[in-house]
């Protein structure tokens, strides 16, 4: 209650900051802002585009008549560029101050095969001649010797390091081993807690019989309460996957529900909980759902010398010991990077960086984090016509390179299972391409390590890019201080990229001829593709508005970080015309005040105080529409499979306030992500 009212205090004084932005945004820019141009390799060089847009904006108190024939003079005589000045008024980049620390690592493999374990023959031949796989990683090596001798284990390693097999090799084994042949009708085994699908043919295939269950503990939930003929009178297997993604999913009371049904009916059960990283929820959970647990810890292994601890060592170290500190381990051919971008250059730099790894550098695979289905579907069509050269054939006389041969593929929860799958397959086999998808932003750096674990899999190399606005630069302090070392990239470089593409070039007579990176012409060049954004964006009523449902679904997004990040990420701290300016929109809506103090209102809680808010986690994990969320039925119409959509009649807000006001865990999609998937 205290909390609540603590947050209602804060909203007061952050509305009328944000009133003050907004008006500010409408009119001239902040003061602060105009005494601090920044980004400042560029400062002193104004665009033509600008000095053009310059002449405009003073032109906005002449009659009308004679705006529009100096307009139509100025248009005579060289191209009009409506777009604003991307370079003015952008608060200055901080340098990134932080101790360089020592990253945690782990080492993937050993030399050690799976015929060295006491596994039946049969399941060798499967690993070695199906899965192509001889030698175990460590996490294997240490898990499996540990699970067939029916222990239970709670393990800590990486992403990427393997962890399926080490559950899954003691199941198959377990079960291989039963002395009657498992039947159809023995019902429930194993159960691991999971993705799901839909729930009346889940409901059919239960009734006919199934050994093991994959479910997200809500849907399992659900299924304890609806479907009678779920029994657990002889499950002998209680798997518990990303165990750290249950609980920041907020799914913690639901995994109670489970083992409280479990162990109504039988007590006896090997458990295990895997983790990539072991946070105090981790040790939380291992404490109710395991029994006596030997601990794994890949990297506690490594610190301690490359030397195995004896089980004995294990048991005597408390699950909670594990706790001491939350440093994580990341994968060491992962590379790190962060990029400083304000706002308003956020959607330029945005395109830059695709274009300079996917167009010219090639053979590159992204996937692009948003915070929201509507980012996610807006960024795409956006991308797609402004990148693609699909705009192009509106321009005739433009030189332009071949069009990129860019593929964009997008993955979210509003789409229908069928076609994610489809998409997620077409990628997996394609040797590039850009794949923009919805995922739980990294509120914690728990989050964060999960989110680059998509890359450098498997001892795979890989690289990660985090885009912070100059307002979000301690994010990486924060990071640091849990032995995550990012390095730099700068805005600029990437930029510098358009130099590459002369689909952006400003035709116009120089006086010197360029030579190399001139960051006068990059800056043109950004503010020729930014104006090609802005004018696909207001060629239409409907793209507008679609463009300002985007905008509103991250400022909602952003108002949800838990409170102990409102520092690094406030809305307050948010020019909302340069955000607007990102999504393509000239200025920020007009409307925009209300839309956000409403948002702020309705979405001010962090995530685990909406839980409490919410009807329980199924509730919220029909709101979270992630790929982690239980699937189930929500009622809100997904994207029909292969459904033509225009941005002008988007489908995709049938429920708008549903979809913007209460999306309480997508973070922010200031933090775009890239990864560039290791080639397997
Ligand atoms: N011993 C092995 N040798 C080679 N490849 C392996 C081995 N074990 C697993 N893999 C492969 O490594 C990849 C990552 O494995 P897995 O998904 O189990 O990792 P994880 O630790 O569960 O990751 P995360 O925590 O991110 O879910 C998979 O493609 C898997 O097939």
């Amino acid at each position: 209650m205290n909390s609540c009212y603590l947050v209602c205090l804060l909203m007061l004084k952050q509305s009328n900051a944000l009133k003050r932005k907004l008006q500010s945004s409408h009119g001239n820019p902040p003061l602060k802002r105009k005494r601090k141009p920044s980004v400042n390799t560029f400062k002193k060089c104004a665009t033509e585009a600008e000095v053009r847009e310059k002449g405009s904006s003073s032109q906005k108190y002449l009659p009308k008549k004679q705006l529009t024939d100096n307009r139509n003079e100025s248009q005579k005589s060289k191209p009009f560029i409506k777009t604003s000045s991307l370079f003015r008024n952008n608060p200055d980049i901080p340098e990134i101050h932080r101790k360089a620390v020592q990253q945690v690592q782990e080492d993937v493999f050993t030399t050690d095969s799976f015929n060295q374990l006491d596994l039946h023959p049969h399941l060798i031949s499967t690993i070695n001649t199906v899965l192509k796989i001889s030698s175990m990683t460590s996490v294997q090596k240490q898990t499996i010797p540990v699970l067939l001798q029916g222990k239970d284990a709670l393990v800590r390693s990486q992403t990427g390091s393997g962890k399926t097999l080490a559950y899954g090799i003691p199941l198959v084994q377990s079960l291989q081993g039963m002395e009657s042949k498992i039947q159809k009708h023995d019902s429930l085994i194993g159960l691991l807690l999971m993705g799901g699908e839909k729930r009346k043919s889940e409901k059919a295939r239960l009734r006919k019989g199934i050994n093991i269950l994959i479910s997200t503990p809500g849907r399992l939930v659900d299924h304890i309460k609806s479907t009678e003929c779920i029994h657990f009178r002889r499950t002998q297997w209680l798997i518990i996957d990303e165990a750290d993604r249950i609980l920041d999913l907020g799914f913690e009371k639901d995994v109670a529900v489970i083992l409280n049904a479990l162990n109504a009916e039988r007590d006896t059960r090997q458990n295990v909980l895997l983790s990539a990283t072991l946070t105090e929820g981790v040790t939380r959970l291992a404490d109710i759902s395991l029994n006596d647990p030997i601990s794994i810890s890949i990297a506690d292994e490594i610190q301690k010398g490359l030397k195995p601890a004896s089980h004995t060592d294990r048991q005597a170290s408390s699950s909670s010991d594990c706790m001491k500190q939350e440093n994580f381990a990341v994968p060491e051919k992962l590379k790190q990077y962060v990029m400083m971008v304000p706002s308003k250059l956020r959607l330029v730099t945005l395109a830059a960086f695709i274009l300079e790894k996917c167009k010219f550098e090639k053979h590159h695979k992204m996937i692009i984090f948003f915070s929201s289905c509507e980012q996610v579907e807006f960024h795409y069509e956006l991308l797609l016509k402004v990148l693609t050269g699909g705009l192009e054939s509106q321009q005739p006389g433009r030189s332009s390179v071949s069009p990129a041969r860019l593929q964009f593929l997008r993955l979210h929860g509003n789409m229908e299972q069928e076609e994610r799958t489809e998409v997620f397959q077409e990628f997996l086999k394609s040797k590039t391409g850009i794949l923009l998808c919805t995922y739980n932003a990294p509120a914690s750096p728990a989050e964060y390590i999960h989110r680059i674990g998509r890359t450098a899999r498997i001892g795979c190399h890989g690289n990660s890019l985090l885009v912070l606005a100059p307002s979000e630069a301690e994010y990486v302090s924060l990071l640091a201080s849990h032995k995550i070392n990012v390095s730099e990239i700068k805005m600029e470089k990437v930029l510098s990229s358009l130099m590459k593409d002369d689909r952006f070039k400003l035709h116009r007579p120089r006086s010197k001829k360029s030579c190399g990176t001139d960051p006068q012409e990059v800056r043109e060049r950004a503010t020729v593709l930014q104006t090609k954004f802005e004018n696909y964006i207001h060629s239409s009523e409907g793209t507008v508005r679609w463009a300002k449902k985007a905008l509103q679904s991250f400022l909602c997004a952003y108002t949800t970080y838990p409170r102990n990040l409102k520092h690094i990420f406030h809305i307050k701290s948010l020019h909302l015309g340069h955000v607007a300016k990102s999504f393509g929109l000239r200025d920020a809506p007009q409307n925009l005040t209300e839309a956000v103090l409403l948002l702020m209102r309705k979405c001010h809680f962090p995530r685990s105080d909406l839980l409490k808010k919410t009807h329980g986690k199924h509730r919220l994990a029909e709101i979270l529409r992630s790929e982690y969320s239980s699937g189930m039925d929500t009622g809100v119409s997904k994207v029909k499979k292969k459904k033509q959509r225009k941005p002008g009649n988007h489908n995709l807000q049938t429920s708008p306030c549903l979809q913007h006001i209460v999306i309480p865990n997508y973070i922010t999609q200031s933090m775009y992500e890239m990864s560039h998937l290791s080639e397997h």
